[in-house]
């Protein structure tokens, strides 16, 4: 028997450092070089720290960062991180640099809380070890240290050199007092290339990747290339173009589609401006030239705290807002620890709904200032504004009439549909198949009829009396539109009673009834109908067929009794082949005929065949060609009128 011993004094858990770095730059991070924005975002972190702590500091040219790389040309140059920031005690270094998780920017009691830092999961640093074997900070604390047991008044602090290295061992020493006093406040790192990254060491790749991440920071930031101090590249040196202050109005939107254009690379049509306090949102959206598919990924480039989280977010707008790509800040959300999304939580949720009120307020706008221009975007994004119009009544109320659906006279909006039918019955087909197949009859009849299959159009139509209050709407399948089917007159019904008698035997295995009828267009020979009942049974059939034999029997429960549920063949006495066929009321001819003509109209209908009409089909197909091959052949004269 196994028996366990009680449990010892509990231990720590060591930690691989290999392991956590492949898994930060293999899973975690979109690539290696996410330690430019880390150091980045450690420094402006420090800067900020080093604000709260003197509300009066930064003053002249302190808070200030900089990136320097070291031997450009050598085999292994150097890259060197500076800020004035708030720098670190040798005791914080001990606590915050050598504790993988642990972070001075969060409020250990308050996790959830935001902060006025950037950074808040204490990993980031870990990511330079992916370009570097070694990372080394010589840092100066703003803080006076504490007193020494016996003293009272606080140290000066002294310069602090952390070495750590990638195998998990690191060592801290204080610097020797020369050193020391040349050691201005702040941070250096400094990291030296790994074979292999050497991309990363180069001075115009730099200045590239701190202008992505850093170029709406709010400290200055400039990349020095080597010996050319006076020449550093300013990385950063407007605020965020949507916050800057221009004398006009239409100045502003050239500026910021100037903008939109440098940053997506698009000429967009319009710019719309974003705000939401939840998350202490801004920023710009600007309205897509062409219409974006449904499936492609709606990405916008965000930043937190400006510093760019991500050119790839998709969870910022609203889901309908496809017809847009955005540019925005956020001060108060969470990032994901990848810090490439932001977190999905309440907060986020908030900011979305007053984005998405953003969107609104401006097509609402134009509808009433520019409604040039709002028919212009329905017509490009219309997809994106029924998807809105479905979830907001007053939008719906606003835009409904502008929206263009198909019908079976061609694409409309709402607008020319009533002003065309006189009416406000929205008269409409919910499934495709359906409308493809009564479309061409309805337009021959000169009914309109919508097409309300695609995307948010079912939606759209339905609520159409829920909003309009004149509004009426009234769902149309092939049997409606054949009551309007002009009926035959005595001696015509007669002459077509042996296609009646042939068809009704024909079509009674089918559950099917002929009738002949006189209808447009006359090159539709003959016109299938289903009622909703017959419809489903029809389609329980199908699967039938195609299921396994307990699935059947379960079906076999759920079928009604179908003894009366009938389909409808309406041959068309206009056509020229219908009147052939009862002109020459030849019974022979007509068993041949007649089962084609069901399986025709059945494919016309986009239904798919059962076994038993496949069959019919076939039967029907060769039984066919062997009658036209046999020399006694009756001819069928052309002459029908
Ligand atoms: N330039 C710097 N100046 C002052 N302190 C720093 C600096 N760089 C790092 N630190 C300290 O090291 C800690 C760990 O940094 P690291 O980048 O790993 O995590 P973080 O910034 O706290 O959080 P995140 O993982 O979200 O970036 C920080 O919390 C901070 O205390």
């Amino acid at each position: 028997m196994n028996t366990f011993s009680p449990s010892q004094s509990p231990r720590n858990f060591q930690i691989n450092l290999h392991g956590i770095i492949e898994l930060l730059s293999g899973h975690l991070y979109s690539g290696p070089q996410v330690f430019v924005r880390e150091l980045l975002q450690n420094a402006v972190d420090a800067l900020t720290a080093r604000t709260q702590l003197d509300p009066s500091w930064p003053t002249g040219e302190a808070g200030r960062i900089t990136l320097e790389v070291w031997n450009p040309r050598a085999a292994r140059p150097t890259l060197v991180v500076r800020d004035d920031g708030i720098g670190l005690t040798e005791q914080e270094v001990h606590t915050f640099l050598a504790t993988i998780g642990l972070s001075s920017k969060r409020d250990e009691a308050n996790w959830d809380d935001p902060t006025d830092f950037i950074g808040r999961f204490g990993i980031g640093l870990l990511s330079c070890f992916v370009v570097s074997e070694e990372i080394v900070v010589i840092t100066k604390s703003a803080k006076p240290s504490p007193p020494r047991p016996g003293e009272i008044t606080p140290r000066a602090n002294v310069g602090v050199e952390w070495r750590g290295r990638s195998d998990g061992t690191y060592t801290v020493r204080t610097l020797d007092p020369e050193s020391d006093a040349a050691l201005e406040i702040g941070t250096k790192v400094f990291l030296t290339c790994k074979p292999g990254s050497e991309e990363f060491f180069c001075t115009n790749r730099l200045i590239e990747l701190a202008r992505d991440y850093g170029s709406l920071l709010p400290y200055r930031i400039e990349v020095i290339a080597e010996g050319a101090r006076e020449r550093a590249t300013r990385i950063n040196p407007e605020p965020p173009p949507w916050r800057q202050i221009y004398a006009r109005p239409e100045e502003r939107d050239q500026a910021l589609l100037a903008y939109g254009r440098s940053v997506f690379g698009i000429d967009f049509i319009d710019v719309i401006p974003l705000r939401a306090e939840a998350g202490e949102v801004d920023g710009v959206a600007f309205v897509l030239p062409f219409s974006p598919s449904l499936a492609s990924k709606r990405t916008h480039r965000v930043y937190l705290k400006r510093m760019l989280l991500s050119e790839q977010a998709d969870n910022l707008l609203p889901e309908w807002a496809f017809f847009v790509k955005c540019v925005a800040n956020a001060n108060r959300l969470k990032p994901t620890a990848s810090r490439e999304r932001f977190h999905e939580n309440a907060d986020l949720a908030n900011a979305r709904d007053e984005l998405g009120a953003c969107l609104k307020k401006y097509l609402v706008r134009l509808a009433n200032r520019d409604p040039q221009r709002l028919r212009r975007i329905v017509e490009l994004h219309y997809l994106s504004i029924k998807a809105l119009a479905i979830r907001d009544d007053e939008f719906y109320r606003l835009v409904i009439d502008w929206l263009p659906f198909e019908t079976s006279m061609g694409r409309m909006t709402l607008t020319e549909y009533r002003r065309r039918e006189e009416s406000d019955t929205l008269k409409y087909v919910a499934n495709l198949d359906q409308f493809r197949q009564i479309a061409p009859v309805a337009a021959a009849q000169g009914i309109c009829l919508i097409n309300a299959a695609y995307t948010y159009d079912l939606d759209l139509v339905e609520r159409f009396p829920d909003i309009v209050p004149e509004g009426r709407v009234e769902a149309i399948d092939a049997d409606d539109l054949a009551r309007s089917f002009d009926e035959l007159e005595p001696d015509e019904l007669d002459r077509a009673s042996t296609l009646l008698d042939v068809a009704e035997v024909i079509l009674r295995p089918f559950r099917c009834l002929p009738q002949v009828k006189r209808f447009l267009p006359v090159e539709m020979p003959a016109l299938y109908s289903l009622s909703a009942e017959a419809e489903f049974l029809r389609s329980l059939e199908r699967t039938k067929e195609v299921a396994n034999s307990l699935w059947s029997s379960v079906l076999d429960g759920i079928a009604p009794g179908d003894e009366e549920i009938h389909a409808r063949l309406r041959f068309n006495y206009d056509n020229p082949l219908i009147r052939c066929l009862i002109e020459l009321n030849h019974r022979p001819t007509l068993e041949k005929v007649v089962p084609i003509l069901y399986v025709q109209s059945l494919l016309m209908s986009h239904r798919p065949l059962k076994a038993d009409e496949l069959a019919l089909l076939n039967t029907g197909l060769s039984d066919l060609i062997v009658w036209g091959l046999e020399p006694r052949s009756p001819q069928c004269s052309r002459e029908t009128a």
